[in-house]
Formats: structure tokens, C-alpha cells, sequence
């Protein structure tokens, strides 16, 4: 297992650190993710303080204060998360806005240091974000080389999926679309390529952030069959969504965050009911 802080622990290493294992089904393999009392917090340059009060005084104040360089501030966006993920599950993550979801599954990608607790990885951990970075001015068949070469895949192979990414994405659907730029696509077309193209490959770990609702209802079906099958090839899924129906569809497990806190862990139905008991029915 590899620690976020660039060390690396095996699983006894874990063991040996005196990291509890939170609670977690055990009908799934090995683990692939502990997150340890996990916390992150950004650190926001040149933002204002919180001001005393409103009107033209106190806004010359504060930005007399930013022109000075201001101070940062401090956002705590992860408070002490701790879970164990294994091979085979799907957990959604799910939670109001602002609850620390996305930064949750950065912080499982390596993406953001923790301020404090680990993550432990086994494997290698892919995060599909709305923003995943494909280059705009290429054209989607580009994207779709480019983007398959970079996850590791040979020539050879790229050349034998190249079809079936496109099928996927439902891109061509209306039109010869995958010779344009991607610039000239919808947001939702550029979700469902950058899915396509992650779905390719088998992952350790596969980390979606809300790609899957920018798709149609056709999309989502093939999205939800193709999450199924990584599961099946002992891979670990990680969905956020504000779709309470793609949680219970998708997932076995969810994690519902709340204020930076994981608040409830249980299975989608169980975690799903109660957000939605607590957020008056959905
Ligand atoms: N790059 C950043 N710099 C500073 N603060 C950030 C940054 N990204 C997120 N935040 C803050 O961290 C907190 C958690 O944000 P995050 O995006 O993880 O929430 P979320 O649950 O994914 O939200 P949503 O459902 O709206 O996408 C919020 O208060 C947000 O303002």
C-alpha cells in the first residue's frame, strides 16, 4: 500500500501503524483505501477576512488588506474521515453541497497532502473529474489517443478500443463530432468522452466525480453496467453524485459526508434513506 505522503506502507505496515479499521463489510477482497482520521484544509491566498460589517468603509478596509497581500484563509474541508474501501465494492459518496466530496476523492487520488491522518492506497487510484484535463483545441479522436496512451495502454491496444470508446460515449450518435475540437462540445458530451475513455481500462481503484450526470438515460445505463463490470474485475469504485437513484443503482455502500464529516457509512439503501429522511424525502 502507498501512503499519500509519497512513503510507501505495505498492508502490515498498516496494521503495525495501530490505524483502526473502521467497520466494512467483509464479503469483499483486500482492502484498497484506508483513509485514517484523514483531514484536509485549502489554503485560500488574498481572500478578505470576514469583515466586521458592510458598506463602502469596510470594503476600502478590506481591500486596503489584500493590497497589503491579505492573509489566508483557512478552509477545513475534511475533518477527520476514517474508512477502509476493498476490492469488488462501489461506495457512493453523497452529502449537500460544499460537504467536502470532491476533496475527499482528491485526497484519495494523491492529489491534495492531508493536513493530517494518511491515505493508504493499493494500487493506483484514477480520478475521472468533470475536470479531468483533455485538450480543447484537439479534436475528440485525439482526445480519445491521447487520453488511452496516458492510462498506459499500448498503440496496439488503443487502436483495437479506439471504436468501442467512441460507441460508448455516444458522441458520434448525432454526427461526425469526434473529428472536432473539444472546445466546440457541451459539457455533458466532454463528461461522457473523458468516462469513455477512462472506462477503457481496468482500475485499481476508479474515482468518478459526477461524470455520470451529464449523460441521458441511455449513457447511464451503459455507465452503470460498465461500473458493475470493473467491480466484477475485483477493481474499487468511488461515485459522487446528487443522484440518489445512481447511488442505490450503482453502489453497495455509500459514504454521506456532511460539514467535512462523514456523518453515516453503511450500505447505498441504508445511507441513501437517511439523507433523504433528513433532507424532507428527495
Ligand atoms: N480549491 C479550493 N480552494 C479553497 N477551498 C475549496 C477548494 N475546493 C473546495 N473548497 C471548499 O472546500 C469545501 C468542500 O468542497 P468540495 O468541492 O469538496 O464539496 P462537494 O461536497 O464536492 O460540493 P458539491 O456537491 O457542491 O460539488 C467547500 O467549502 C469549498 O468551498
Amino acid at each position: 500500500m502507498a501512503a499519500t505522503e509519497g512513503a510507501t506502507a505495505t498492508a502490515e505496515a498498516v496494521e503495525a501503524s495501530g490505524a483502526p479499521a473502521p467497520d466494512a463489510p467483509s464479503d469483499f477482497g483486500e482492502p484498497t483505501v484506508i483513509a485514517d482520521g484523514l483531514h484536509v484544509v485549502y489554503r485560500v491566498r488574498g481572500a478578505a477576512g470576514r469583515s466586521g460589517g458592510g458598506g463602502p468603509a469596510a470594503l476600502l478596509r478590506a481591500l486596503a488588506r489584500r493590497k497589503g497581500g491579505g492573509g489566508a484563509r483557512e478552509v477545513h474541508a475534511v475533518k477527520g474521515v476514517s474508512f477502509v474501501a476493498r476490492r469488488g465494492e462501489a461506495i457512493g459518496v453523497i452529502g449537500s453541497n460544499g460537504s467536502g466530496k470532491s476533496t475527499l476523492l482528491r485526497a484519495v487520488a494523491g492529489l491534495i497532502p492531508p493536513e493530517r491522518g494518511k491515505v493508504y492506497t493499493n494500487g493506483q487510484p484514477s480520478l475521472l473529474g468533470v475536470n479531468a484535463a483533455l485538450m480543447n483545441e484537439l479534436p475528440g479522436e485525439r482526445n480519445v489517443v491521447l487520453g488511452c496512451l496516458a492510462m498506459g495502454m499500448t498503440p496496439a491496444e488503443v487502436r483495437e478500443r479506439y471504436d468501442d470508446i467512441v460507441d460508448f460515449s455516444g458522441i458520434n450518435d448525432k454526427g461526425d463530432f469526434i473529428s472536432l475540437p473539444m472546445r466546440t462540445y457541451s459539457s455533458g458530451m466532454a463528461a461522457r468522452l473523458r468516462f469513455a475513455i477512462a472506462a477503457a481500462r481496468d482500475h485499481d481503484v476508479l474515482l468518478i466525480d459526477e461524470a455520470l450526470a451529464t449523460g441521458d438515460r441511455a449513457f447511464r445505463k451503459r455507465s452503470e453496467k460498465r461500473i458493475k463490470e470493473l467491480r466484477e474485475k475485483a477493481g474499487t469504485v468511488f461515485l459522487v453524485s446528487h443522484s440518489n437513484k445512481t447511488i442505490r443503482d450503482t453502489c453497495d455502500r455509500a459514504l454521506w459526508m456532511e460539514r467535512g464529516e462523514l456523518i453515516m457509512d453503511g450500505t447505498a439503501a441504508e445511507v441513501v434513506d437517511a439523507y433523504e429522511e433528513a433532507n424532507g424525502g428527495d
